[in-house]
This record gives structure tokens, C-alpha cells and sequence, in this order.
């Protein structure tokens, strides 16, 4: 599990508040991460108060709290969409003047392949962080899923390209992370990322590249917790 940054207080009103966007009978994609959370236990206990809907979780972790505090689940092949998802990012584009405007980095967590799949057919994406995940622009290592068998050769491809892979480590055993759909990871670090929308199709085309952590014009909102309240981005 990464390490919790920022602050608890801020990722918790961000995910409240976006949980108040669920209206009853809706189908809700559960995000990753300690952010997401947050959202997730709110949830829970609307659903404690009497709100019905059916979440679909983005992870391993996220089912198993989403279990935990009482939220019915589904999954991607049993409903006929996704009214909203909320999820984490590790960090958001926020220069609303630049064209990568909202995009994001995600998959510190390593579920970024889930996340995209739900994220992306939810009729609405709202992301839920705190302060410290705003950056004017994208400078985060991107994160990989990669076909085991293939991690040298997707390795090889990032240094042709420009970037610094690196395999991430487990820390309570020895060896990879291995993901929950039982692939590897790779970090991939480019500097500042002026195009994330040109990274984002480079690194789709990499064979053996199951998914990367670049979320380009997919959210339709942020919630950004502070210690006083809640900022709102619209994308
Ligand atoms: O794989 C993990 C996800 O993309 C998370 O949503 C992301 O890492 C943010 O997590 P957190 O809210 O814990 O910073």
C-alpha cells in the first residue's frame, strides 16, 4: 500500500462532498485510494440511511471497504452504465489556460486498468483529492501495467521515448508489486508533461502496455478538499 500524503481532513470533505452527487437508484463506479475512501464510507452510511444504489468497484481494496460499510455491489458486464464515478488522482493539471486542462495522473495505487475502464464509462467522473495533487503542470511518474513477459521490452521502448522507467517494488515481500489483475508495474518518470493527450496515445501503443496512468479529457470535475472547505473544478 503507498503511503498516505496530504491531509486527512481535506481528502475527507472532498470525498463527502462528492458523494453527495449520488442520487438514489444510481449505479456508482468506487474509486481507489485514500481519497476515494472517504467517499466510499459516506456512501456506506447514506445507503445505512435509507439511499439506494449499486457500486462497482475499481479495486481489490475498494470492494472490500465498499463490503465492509454496506454498499451493494455489481460489476462492469451486469448494468446497463455508469451514472458517476468517483475516484483519486495523485496529481491534476490545473492551468485552466493550458489544453491539458484536468487531466491526471493515477495508479499510485496500481488501479489504474480498473479505474480507466470504470472512470471512462461513468456518465460523469469526479475526482476527489486534496491541495497537495494540483500542479500547473503533469510532472508525476506515470505509472504502467505491464504484461509480465514484457516488462523489459515496454522498458526498453520508455528509455526510446524519452522516459525513466522503473519496476515498483513490493514492500512486504520481496520481488514486483504484482496488480490485481496479476501484471507488473512500471513508473515511468518524463520530466514535465507539456502533451499529456500525445504521451497518453505514445504509451497505448506500446505492446504490452495493459493500461497507463494518464487520464486525458476524462474528468468532468474536481473536488479539491482544503482545511477550510471544498474547491470546485469543472472541466
Ligand atoms: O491506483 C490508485 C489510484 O489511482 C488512486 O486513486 C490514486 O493513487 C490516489 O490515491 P490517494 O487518494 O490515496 O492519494
Amino acid at each position: 500500500m503507498k503511503t498516505e500524503g496530504g491531509s486527512r481532513e481535506a481528502k475527507r470533505r472532498a470525498g463527502e462532498r462528492a458523494a453527495e452527487e449520488i442520487d438514489d437508484g444510481d449505479v456508482v463506479g468506487l474509486g481507489t485510494g485514500s481519497t476515494a475512501a472517504h467517499a466510499i464510507r459516506a456512501i456506506g452510511r447514506a445507503v445505512d440511511d435509507g439511499l439506494t444504489v449499486r457500486g462497482i468497484p475499481t479495486s481489490f481494496q475498494s470492494r472490500q471497504l465498499a463490503l465492509e460499510v454496506g454498499i451493494p455491489l455489481s460489476c462492469l458486464d451486469a448494468v446497463d452504465g455508469i451514472d458517476i464515478a468517483i475516484d483519486g488522482a495523485d496529481q491534476i493539471a490545473d492551468d485552466p489556460d493550458a489544453s491539458g486542462f484536468g487531466a491526471l495522473v493515477k495508479g499510485g495505487g496500481g488501479a489504474q486498468t480498473r479505474e480507466k475502464l470504470v472512470d471512462s464509462a461513468a456518465d460523469r467522473f469526479v475526482v476527489v483529492a486534496d491541495p497537495s495533487k494540483l500542479s500547473e503542470t503533469l510532472e508525476q511518474s506515470v505509472p504502467l501495467e505491464v504484461l509480465p513477459d514484457a516488462h523489459a521490452l515496454v522498458a526498453d521502448e520508455i528509455r526510446r521515448i524519452g522516459g525513466e522507467p522503473t519496476l515498483r517494488d513490493a514492500t512486504h515481500k520481496d520481488g514486483p508489486v504484482v496488480t490485481d489483475n496479476g501484471n507488473l508495474l512500471l513508473d515511468c518518470a518524463f520530466g514535465e508533461i507539456d502533451a499529456p493527450d500525445e504521451l497518453a496515445t505514445r504509451l497505448s501503443s506500446v505492446p504490452g502496455v495493459v493500461e497507463h496512468g494518464l487520464f486525458v479529457g476524462m474528468a468532468d470535475a474536481a473536488y479539491v478538499g482544503t482545511d477550510e472547505g471544498v474547491e470546485m473544478r469543472e472541466y
